[in-house]
């Protein structure tokens, strides 16, 4: 394993149960029937298990969002062009994609990093930590070297920390690049063994008979390339994408500083089972923001026995279905900060 990952690994606590328990016993004495608010009870203790404190602060959150082209794009696996992703790229630096949008309604820090777009950029304000222009094409050589994959996990891992040390107290990780939903596909039949018909979805939009040659390419590639389930920086650098690479080091960064982190959809959810099968302890760090509309994200989900906090019918990616969660964060907060206790209220409880 890199001595980067392996170092990170190595500053990741688990989450704190008791604080959990404690802040279980709280709930129970505030002016409500035991567990009639339901997911936003179980979110305040998941927050205090992962904060260690009952009474925690979910503002400001941090978007990071990394973009990076497939060379895969080539088989004709999407609805869109390579050149969307740098386009968009230049939509989130002058603020007029979804993301930037509903970062400004939840005033997120929102920084968008370059680790692997095809052109050169010319976007003020983004990033610049690419890492080489776009992987290669996963059916005829390994998408990438293990060394730039790791390059891309020190990419996210340095985002989040500039996140952190910004004042962020949540952390969302979004994507953007065409034909990612190929990489993910194929990283998630190989971590999960599921077959790869049942990972593939519509992604960007295409066709059921382009979704069908989706399927054959995915399969002509695992063929070809053989990644081990039991190597997850293998299946990474072979089938994966350069910011998967990145959302994998930003999650690894925000699970050893303690930052609860908002996954998105089906590519963030894929990063986030890469790194659970790294490392574990980071599973407790995770809260699912939405259900995406992309066939595999259930298999992702399922794997990772997730269960998303908003099912929006969305299918964007860029973080957008994390954000929009993010205010189901700020209500467990205030709810255990602002609420009375049947003592403080006069309220009389169950048992009298
Ligand atoms: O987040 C999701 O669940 C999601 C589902 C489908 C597509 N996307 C976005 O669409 C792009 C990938 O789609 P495709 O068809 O080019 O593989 C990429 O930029 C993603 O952000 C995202
Ligand atoms: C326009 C567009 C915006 C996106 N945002 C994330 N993925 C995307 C894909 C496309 C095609």
């Amino acid at each position: 394993m890199p001595d980067i990952v392996s170092e990170w690994i190595c500053r990741i606590q688990p989450v704190e149960r008791e604080a959990g328990e404690a802040a279980h016993a709280y709930l129970d004495t505030l002016t409500k029937p035991p567990g009639s608010l339901g997911t936003l009870e179980s979110l305040a203790i998941q927050l205090s298990e992962i904060t260690g404190h009952t009474r925690f602060e979910p503002s400001p959150p941090g978007v990071v969002v990394f973009a990076a082209d497939h060379g895969v794009a080539a088989e004709a696996v999407s609805a869109f062009p390579s050149e969307v992703t740098a386009q968009m790229v230049t939509n989130f630096a002058q603020g007029g994609a979804a993301i930037n949008v509903f970062a400004r309604q939840v005033r997120a820090r929102l920084e968008v990093v370059d680790v692997g777009v095809g052109s050169d950029l010319h976007a003020p304000g983004v990033v610049d930590a690419k890492v080489r222009r776009g992987t290669a094409n996963m059916v005829h050589q390994d998408a990438m070297t293990r060394e730039e994959a790791s390059t891309a996990i020190s990419a996210g891992i340095e985002a989040v920390t500039r996140a952190a040390e910004a004042g962020c107290k949540t952390l969302i990780v979004g994507e953007m690049g065409i034909a990612n939903t190929t990489a993910s596909s194929a990283m998630l039949a190989v971590l999960t063994g599921q077959p790869v018909a049942d990972v593939v979805g519509l992604g960007t939009g295409i066709t059921s008979a382009q979704q069908m040659h989706k399927v054959a390419v995915i399969e002509r590639a695992l063929a070809a390339r053989q990644p081990d389930a039991c190597d997850p920086l293998g299946v990474l650098s072979s089938v994966g994408g350069l910011e998967i690479a990145a959302m994998t080091g930003a999650y690894l960064a925000s699970a050893a500083y303690r930052l609860p982190i908002i996954v998105d959809g089906f590519i963030a959810t894929v990063a986030a089972l890469t790194v659970c099968r790294l490392c574990p302890a980071v599973r407790g760090y995770l809260i699912f923001g939405h259900r995406s509309q992309e066939a595999g994200h259930q298999v992702a989900l399922d794997a990772l026995q997730a269960k998303p906090l908003l099912d929006m019918q969305m299918r964007l990616g860029e973080g957008t279905g994390a954000v929009l969660a993010f205010p189901l964060l700020r209500a467990a907060s205030a709810m255990m900060v602002e609420m009375a206790t049947f003592s403080d209220a006069g309220v009389s409880n169950a048992s009298g």
